[in-house]
């Protein structure tokens, strides 16, 4: 570590309490700081004191792109070669994936030795891809029972989850027996998949905590079979007072499992080493679990740019409207908080269905206004994600439904009409957008603030190390 810091002695000035200070650089990879480039940007930078937040965000992006071009790049084949089978790295390459991200880069090879693993990396980094490749590895489709189970926090993640591992396990020109995948979430038709289970147990199961446990109680399939167990978004799981019960009980049954192996995801683990030590102690894991953190001091993609407009609660509306102008988004997502159960009583009607009625009235612009909330029943909001993913500008009012592993690439704003309750909830909305892996594109996310609201953004801004620009419209 001494050796890394030689380079960038003047960070030493930083404070402690700065998100730069050097401690923080303890995560980078060694290499890193012996690349040319990053010695070269570093040192242009070692006159000054005072380190500018988004100079800094520069000059990383900079130094990873490059550094990245001074490493030979192995594939994602190359990588997955001897694990994965030759039809499914055909199929990746079919759709386009031919480079590894960074996740998939650093995770891969250690989820093959059969090692424990939490993926924690950004939003939009891949992660899912890694974990359904590593699940392929140790499939045999010509076993009859449940190999891989997938646990999600939404049905609307369980539902595209299910979508990429059935792309991926779709039968090519191959002459091989195809591995299938069952979705089990919440609002499914639970006697039909209870039958199936039982005839002909799918190789992978994606499933909602509640549908899994209901099944797992009423001895309709086992864990024995289970050689890998997948949580995505696990903090959310674990933070969701309706299904950590559940996840707990669930980790708990798999531990006393043979040959099992136990994989965590999520681009936000708060307190992450609490979370290792607690999850060996329960033997949710097992000790030598690995903690593979990609970009630890850079928690927000840097394609992103923060900007906020000052507004009055009355003129909310109207700023949206003047933003969605200005700004021409190809596509857009608007998160608005959910309503109060003091709201509800009384009688108002929720922000969404407000904002939805100014949108249909006032919004002139190309773009398909449509809405995701949890009020709505399964087949509604199927059908908004089914209308969205069909192609065309999409300019979606939700709430914080959408904010968690929602994959829609053709995002390029978001918008916060009313901001997030937390800041983990802030880097998930925003990572709603900036989703194309080795892309240049930057995305905007823009926040409607009242005057008060300021410093809660300022926590944010802080907490996950991203600098917010005020527009004046
Ligand atoms: N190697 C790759 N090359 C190109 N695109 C990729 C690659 N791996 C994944 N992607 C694409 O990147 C996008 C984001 O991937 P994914 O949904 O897995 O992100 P994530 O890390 O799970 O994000 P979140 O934390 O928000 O859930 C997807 O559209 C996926 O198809």
């Amino acid at each position: 570590m001494a050796s890394q810091l030689l380079f960038v002695p003047h960070l030493a000035l930083i404070p402690k309490a700065s998100p730069f200070h050097p401690s923080l650089f303890s995560t980078i990879n060694p290499s890193f700081f012996h690349s040319t480039s990053a010695k070269r940007a570093l040192k242009s930078s070692s006159d000054s004191r005072i380190i500018n937040l988004k100079a800094v965000a520069d000059t990383f992006s900079e130094i990873e792109s490059n550094s990245a071009n001074e490493t030979t790049a192995l594939t994602l084949r190359e990588i997955c070669q001897g694990f994965v089978p030759e039809h499914i790295l055909h199929r990746i390459e079919e759709i386009g994936f031919v480079l590894p991200t960074e996740i998939q880069k650093e995770a891969l090879p250690t989820l093959f030795t059969g090692r424990d693993c939490i993926l924690h990396a950004q939003t939009g980094s891949g992660k899912t891809l890694t974990y359904l490749l590593h699940i392929f590895s140790l499939i045999n489709p010509q076993r009859s029972s449940v190999q891989a189970v997938i646990v999600v926090p939404t049905r609307e993640l369980g539902m595209q989850v299910t979508k990429v591992a059935r792309m991926l396990a779709a039968k090519s020109d191959f002459d091989v027996k195809g591995c299938t995948v069952m979705a089990l979430l919440d609002g499914g038709t639970l006697r039909r998949h209870k039958s199936w289970l039982k005839a002909e147990p799918p190789a992978i199961l994606v499933a909602t905590v509640a549908s899994l446990c209901h099944m797992l109680e009423k001895h309709i399939f086992r864990l024995d079979s289970v050689r890998v167990l997948v949580l995505d978004e696990v903090d959310f799981l674990f933070y969701s007072s309706k299904q950590v019960g559940s996840v707990r009980k669930l980790l708990t049954s798999f531990s006393s499992c043979d040959k099992r192996q136990t994989v965590f995801a999520s681009a936000s683990i708060p307190q992450h080493k609490h979370f290792v030590h607690d999850c060996i102690q329960q033997k949710w894991t097992k000790r030598d679990v690995v903690h593979v953190h990609v970009s630890a001091i850079m928690p927000m993609p840097l394609c992103l740019l923060h900007r906020f407009v000052m507004c009055q609660k009355t003129n909310k509306h109207q700023m949206l409207l003047a933003l969605l102008e200005s700004d021409a988004p190809e596509s857009a997502i608007i998160f608005v908080g959910e309503q109060s159960e003091k709201s509800k009583k009384v009688g108002n009607d929720p922000s969404t269905t407000l904002l939805m009625e100014f949108l249909k009235t006032s919004y002139n612009g190309s773009l398909e206004i449509l809405l995701l909330e949890g009020d709505m029943n399964f087949n509604s909001r199927a059908a908004s994600l089914t209308e969205i993913r069909q192609g065309g500008g999409f300019l979606l009012v939700s709430t914080d439904i959408a904010a968690r592993g929602i994959d829609l690439p053709e995002t390029t704003h978001i918008f916060n009409f009313d901001l997030p309750q937390t800041a983990t909830d802030y880097l998930h909305r925003a990572g709603r957008a900036g989703r194309i892996p080795f892309s240049d594109k930057k995305c905007i996310v823009a926040n409607l603030i009242m005057s008060e609201e300021r410093f809660v953004l300022q926590r944010y801004e802080n907490e996950l190390m991203f600098s917010c620009e005020e527009l004046i419209l």
